[in-house]
């Protein structure tokens, strides 16, 4: 193909349709492979008209030519469609639209990716990511032909792609190349005039249903872009709209073990609920037993499952007995489900909840207390066969800043994995972030203020999810389970946000399936957005352990996010991923499922300084209403957040003295809250631990700056640094990505932007404002 001509009206179609934005969609794909000639029939939405001639093709919408404004793309001179991969190729196809639409519109609001070449007539347009990192452009004539345009009144009425490549060159000189142009503009009557009759032919075609593939057009349809949000939809409205490899992980067969992995906003959730609900209408129509369990993290995401269930399919699977329904559902959380085939309650104050704001407190102060009792009573002792690497970094990093990384130690590696006794804590490897341990007497010292930490629980007749899942795994492995599980066993097992469990919760489910040699069984992770390794433990865990019969499936395209938000997030990733060996940037090379629509309440990212900490709390909310205006969004719709415990404080104290309308995430996912602030016009504030799993359309977070994130503390060791570094960028990503449309982050412009941020000032993704 030498040419592409795009009228307005088919740019308008192309950059609003929703399975346009994505090689991921069906559409997306294809449009790509048409454009490049690999394909010679394409259908799609929307009502745009292919009509071709010898040379090349041209998108068109009804109406007098002379009325119209066109993108030439000279494909020969330009190599648009072919320079880069599908997925960019279709980035830069459709940022070039926007550019246009944009342009034709008389705008000047253009952004830094979009180069207006003083004293010529060239654009140069950078279209893809910067974190791509290969510095693609596209250079434009905006006025090619000018003077015989002008004589002929055609003048602004077209924009010409001559050129695409990765080195920059002189636009004063340079020329582009007008062969092709010209047989666009010869052509552009005889193809216009023609259209009415083809319309006609097509509709009559239509009609008889006649088609069968032999129009090279896209078929007229109405749009389906237009998404309410909140998975407000049915099965049946959501299977059109996805993508090719959400549509391949919803119905996948229901034996296939499959583990899902995609970044925040891919739409693992609702695909995995898709997933569920698509079995089990499959079930109740062929009339075969169900039993499907749905497993979440925790109580707070219980709730906000069964909601978006009962959108999807209001048939109460859910509500049926599974002692005596064929087909039915339960969502649970673990320690539930653990305690129940334990036939054991458990009452809500006796249970330590980890993704409790209260509970973390409180395991934090037992920790700190039995860390101190450990210095005081047994670190003496214990010195002389401690390695010198271990025993000098106790001895230097003062009890408060050692909590955190007791925690994470006493989770991952005593609770979490390797089981109650010390001897099986002495096989594990070091966490490569964490605790320096290295010898079995360091191993001994921390086990010991394990148990200090752990009499501290039994003396308050608490128990902690460990402990329910430890009893549990003690009693599934015997004779009595597996009788029972013929009976009691699952069909189908779905679990949320896999990267919030630990390695001893991983083996647990595979005791839950109805048949011990069938794994029916799909998690659905992103470990980035785990605190510490906890993420790159578990999808280690999945691959080794269950890699012989999972199927892994990735999600690419982000539909949560603006593109700028993604790029930021991104650009979090890749500082993380560049630091810590097993860090993983999950957003690497995704694309952004957003519409010109959606786009059009997006607004810049930005980092705002403020003089200190009073003002930023108060430019905070000031910033919120201010975005909530711009963005048409409601308050609930808004997320005031931050990574440190005292300015969260600050925060809430500044809104109670002003009386400002807000409610606080007090747990992780707590989409109880989420509904309170919908109804009563609230707008939510939580730390970055409490919002994962939720959405919204403006994120402010606040002292994103040095000495805060990561927080340094009194500590001056490598170790303890390091593991703060760890987890500030997960955090950051994760409050990053819960925004879709505008995003601010705010700091004191004495301490300076943090150092995460540094890769995103240098790539131009964050506007720094004073
Ligand atoms: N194919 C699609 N078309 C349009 N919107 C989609 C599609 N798939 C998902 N979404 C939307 O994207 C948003 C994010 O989806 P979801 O919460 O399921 O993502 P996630 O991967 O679970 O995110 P996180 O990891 O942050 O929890 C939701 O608003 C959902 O409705």
């Amino acid at each position: 193909m030498k040419y592409v001509c795009i009228d307005d009206g088919a740019v308008r179609e192309l950059i609003s349709g929703r399975e346009l934005q994505s090689v991921d969609f069906e559409d997306g794909r294809r449009l790509i492979e048409r454009l490049q000639g690999r394909t010679q029939v394409f259908k799609g939405t929307g009502s745009f008209l292919v009509n071709l001639d010898k040379d090349g093709m041209y998108l068109t919408t009804p109406g007098k030519w002379k009325d119209k404004k066109y993108l030439v793309v000279d494909c020969e001179s330009s190599n648009l469609f072919s320079s880069v991969r599908d997925a960019e190729t279709l980035t830069s196809l459709q940022k070039l639209l926007r550019f246009c639409s944009k342009f034709w519109s008389g705008s000047n609001a253009y952004t830094p990716a979009e180069k207006m070449i003083a004293g010529t007539s060239k654009t140069i347009l950078f279209p893809l990511p910067f974190s791509s990192g290969t510095g693609f452009r596209v250079a434009i004539e905006r006025e090619p032909m000018k003077e015989r345009l002008e004589r002929r009144d055609l003048s602004g009425n077209f924009l010409l792609v001559y050129k695409t490549g990765f080195d920059g060159a002189n636009s004063f000189t340079e020329e582009a190349s007008l062969q092709n142009f010209r047989k666009v503009i010869e052509a552009l009557p005889s193809v216009y005039d023609a259209l009415p009759r083809r319309i006609e032919f097509i509709n009559e075609h239509e009609q008889n249903k006649t088609r069968n593939g032999v129009f090279d057009e896209l078929k007229i349809a109405a749009p389906r872009n237009q998404l309410p949000r909140g998975n407000m939809l049915t099965l049946g409205d959501w299977l059109p709209r996805l993508t090719k490899q959400q549509r391949q992980f919803v119905q996948a067969p229901v034996e296939q073990a499959l583990r899902l992995v995609g970044a925040a906003g891919t739409g693992k959730t609702t695909t995995l609920i898709l997933r569920t609900m698509f079995i089990l209408l499959k079930a109740e129509s062929d009339k075969q037993q169900m039993r499907a369990l749905f497993v979440t993290p925790s109580e707070a995401t219980r709730k906000s499952i069964l909601e978006s269930l009962q959108v999807i399919n209001p048939n109460g699977f859910w509500e049926r007995d599974p002692k005596s329904s064929a087909v039915s559902l339960t969502v649970t959380t673990l320690a539930s489900i653990c305690a129940d085939k334990l036939n054991q309650t458990i009452q809500e104050t006796e249970f330590v909840d980890r993704d409790a704001q209260d509970s973390k407190v409180m395991q934090g102060l037992y920790i700190e207390q039995a860390i101190a009792e450990a210095r005081a009573n047994d670190f003496k002792s214990h010195a002389p066969h401690l390695s010198d690497k271990f025993r000098s970094f106790f001895d230097e990093t003062e009890n408060t800043d050692l909590v955190d990384l007791f925690q994470h130690e006493i989770s991952m590696q005593i609770k979490g994995r390797a089981g109650d006794p010390f001897d099986a804590y002495k096989e594990c490897p070091p966490l490569k972030y964490g605790l320096p341990v290295e010898t079995d007497a360091d191993r001994g010292f921390v086990f010991s203020v394990f148990r200090k930490y752990q009499r501290q629980l039994v003396d308050v007749a608490q128990f902690d999810t460990d402990d329910v899942v430890l009893s549990a795994t003690g009693q599934l492995d015997t004779p009595i389970w597996r009788r029972r599980r013929s009976l009691e066993g699952y069909d189908f097992i779905a679990i949320d946000e896999a990267h919030l469990f630990n390695i001893n919760e991983l083996h647990l489910f595979h005791y839950f399936t109805r048949d011990p040699s069938a794994a029916p069984i799909s998690f659905a992770i992103d470990q980035a957005q785990a605190v510490g390794e906890r993420g790159w433990e578990v999808s280690k865990e999945l691959e080794s352990n269950h890699g012989r019969q999972e199927e892994e499936l990735n999600y690419g395209t982000v539909f949560r996010s603006s593109t700028q938000i993604i790029e930021l997030s991104a650009s979090i990733l890749a500082s993380g991923a560049n630091l810590f060996s097993n860090f993983k940037d999950t957003l690497k090379g995704a694309q952004s499922g957003f519409t010109s629509d959606d786009e059009r309440r997006t607004q810049p990212v930005r980092f705002i300084e403020a003089v200190d900490d009073d003002t930023m709390v108060e430019l905070a909310f000031k910033r919120a209403a201010e975005l909530g205006a711009l963005t048409e969004s409601s308050p609930s719709d808004i997320l005031i957040t931050c990574l440190a415990p005292d300015l969260l404080q600050s925060l809430k104290d500044y809104a109670a003295k002003r009386r400002k309308p807000i409610t606080v995430l007090d747990r992780r996912g707590d989409y109880a809250k989420v509904r309170s602030a919908q109804r009563d016009g609230l707008m939510l504030l939580g730390h970055a631990d409490y919002v994962g799993g939720l959405e919204f359309n403006i994120v402010i977070v606040v002292g994103v700056d040095k000495g805060r994130v990561p927080y340094e503390g009194s500590s001056t060791t490598k170790e303890s640094r390091n593991f703060m570094r760890y987890i500030a960028h997960n955090r950051l990503y994760v409050a990053c990505s819960r925004a879709r449309f505008a995003l601010e982050l705010l700091g004191v412009k004495a301490r300076g932007p943090s150092d995460i941020l540094s890769g995103a000032f240098t790539k131009n993704l964050l506007e720094l404002v004073e």
